[in-house]
């Protein structure tokens, strides 16, 4: 843990996490404290939706992974769609291997009828809807990398790059190394990225502006998890940060 690696606009200190030290809080909030991954991740797509419609944007894509990132993006691709917002969602896998709590949420949209491409059945579809977005919303991989951005999420994250248009990351630009900042391999370099109940300790040194989103988890849980913590929010639901100089 960093304890004042960012501020507030008000300059209030707020602490960055490391990938594991986030990773530990998502487990006590689970097993000890029984908040649910669903409800997280409806926090962190919801204020991703909110963050991403302050734009003009009207053909936004999600480019959406298979574990908690991704499962967030498809959260927001659903309040996108709904303010018919939404170009397309690209997945970086066959929907029929998702599971869990971002399978749940791919049901819904499938449900809605929004077209949803396999990257890895159709890259020239798939890199087409990214060149064609006014919006990349870049949900693919979070703190969960590891090593160098492989096959299928490797090409997503190099179309990212190309595109002309500005990307929007959750939680860490897909291809940064969360703790430490590093990119092994391609990275996103985003406009903006809304990381979530804290900032993460790599953030310090990437591309573009930093916003932080309340995911709703209760301070005994970072108590419990050994992290100092003081509500950052105010009475938001997400705060701006900045890196302390
Ligand atoms: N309290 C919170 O902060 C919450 C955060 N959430 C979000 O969940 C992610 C962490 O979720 P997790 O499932 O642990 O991991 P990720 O989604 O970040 O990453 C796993 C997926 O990424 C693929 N991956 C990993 N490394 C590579 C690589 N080098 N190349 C290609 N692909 C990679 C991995 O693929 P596999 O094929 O290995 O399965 C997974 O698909 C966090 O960042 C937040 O966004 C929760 O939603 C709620 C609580
Ligand atoms: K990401």
């Amino acid at each position: 843990m960093d304890a004042a690696a960012f501020r507030t606009a008000h300059g209030e200190p707020v602490p960055a996490v490391t990938a594991a030290e986030m990773a530990e809080v998502d487990r006590v909030a689970v097993e000890e404290f029984g908040l649910g991954i669903i409800q997280m991740m409806e926090h962190a797509g919801r204020t991703l939706s909110r963050t991403a419609l302050e734009s003009d944007a009207n053909q936004m894509v999600v480019v959406a992974g298979g574990g908690g990132n991704g499962g967030g993006g498809l959260a927001c691709a659903r309040h996108l769609a709904a303010r018919d917002r939404l170009h397309s969602i690209v997945l970086d896998r066959s929907p029929d291997e998702y599971e869990g709590a971002p399978a749940t949420q791919l049901r819904l949209l499938e449900r809605m009828g929004v077209e949803i491409i396999d990257a890895d059945a159709a890259p020239e579809p798939a890199a087409t809807a990214i060149s064609d977005a006014d919006r990349i919303i870049d949900a693919l991989i979070g703190y969960g990398l590891t090593g160098a951005p492989r096959g299928t999420a490797g090409d997503l994250i190099t179309e990212m790059q190309s595109a002309a248009a500005p990307a929007l990351s959750l939680d860490v630009p897909s291809g940064v190394d969360a703790t430490t900042g590093e990119t092994a391999g391609v990275a996103v370099e985003p406009e903006q990225t809304l990381t979530l109940a804290l900032p993460k300790t790599g953030l310090t040194a990437t591309a573009g502006s930093l916003r932080c989103a309340d995911l709703g988890i209760l301070a005994g849980v970072y108590e419990a998890a050994d992290i100092d913590y003081d509500h950052p929010f105010g009475d938001q639901f997400c705060v701006d940060l900045t890196v302390t100089e």
